[in-house]
């Protein structure tokens, strides 16, 4: 298994299943987000489990401790491979979530993450809410409190990924933002290639764009897959140990 994990950001179930159809699901898993899921629900998560696959659903649950774990009991009786809050929310809140997850999970639980900063962000748009020291120091700050309320890793960009390895070792590092050289950058401030991005020391890498906006998607799968591979085999020949996680 690959570290791909291919954003279906479709506006309906029909297009999400036709890039689906696409997609291998021992060569990559598939994120479920808001426009999707709102317009879909919880019956095509069935149906890309049905074909396969592993589904990390992204809803960015933001809110008061109670109703975001009613919130993630309910996405774990989904029975979906990862589900993600905003780290933002406070350490009761990410406490609440972790408590949520556990309640609802049968045997295997799912991976629950916390959005640090969004990838989306640079210095200047967080200084505009009042946050003056950076992008790094509030990844950090926000990572460290995923941590001590147990989460099981965190959303940053690949360039915050090498320094948290070393702060938060025991994090998974779920990184957005990652951008083929040459390819537009879209709405995304804080990027990097895939090679680079594993290199730093991502876990998994969420693609969408350079894939389902490519003129030729299959093709830009492939061209992705096969920098991804390589780069791996590489990485777990340095780190045999982490070949499973
Ligand atoms: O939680 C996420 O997945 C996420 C967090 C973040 O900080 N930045 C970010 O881009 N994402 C998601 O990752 C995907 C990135 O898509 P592309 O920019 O098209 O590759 C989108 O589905 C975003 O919703």
């Amino acid at each position: 298994m690959t570290p791909l994990i291919v954003a279906l950001d479709c506006a309906d179930a029909r297009t999400a299943l036709e890039l689906a159809a696409g997609l291998d699901p021992r060569r990559c898993r598939v994120k479920v987000g808001k426009e999707l899921f709102t317009s879909a629900g919880p019956a095509l998560l069935e149906d890309l489990r049905e074909r396969g696959f592993e589904i990390f659903l992204d809803l960015k649950f933001h809110d008061i401790p109670q109703t975001v774990a009613k919130a993630c009991a309910a996405a774990t009786r989904l029975g979906v491979w990862m589900l993600n809050v905003h780290a933002s929310g406070g350490l009761a809140m990410l406490q609440a979530a972790r408590e949520g997850v556990e309640d609802a999970a049968g045997p295997t639980r799912p991976k629950l993450i916390a959005v640090t900063v969004l990838t989306s962000l640079d210095d200047g748009a967080l200084a505009e809410l009042g946050c003056r020291d950076g992008v790094d120091a509030q990844v950090e700050r926000l990572a460290s409190l995923a941590a001590k309320a147990g989460l099981d890793g965190v959303v940053c960009s690949a360039r915050e990924a090498a320094r948290l390895k070393g702060l938060e070792p025991g994090l998974l590092r779920v990184t957005p933002g990652i951008r083929p050289a040459q390819a537009a950058g879209d709405d995304q401030k804080r990027v990097m290639t895939p090679a680079r991005a594993l290199a730093a020391g991502a876990d998994y890498l969420v693609v969408g764009r350079p894939i389902t906006a490519a003129a030729d998607p299959a093709q830009a799968l492939a061209a992705l897959l096969a920098e991804i591979e390589g780069a791996t085999a590489t990485h777990f020949h340095d780190h045999p140990s982490e070949e499973s996680a």
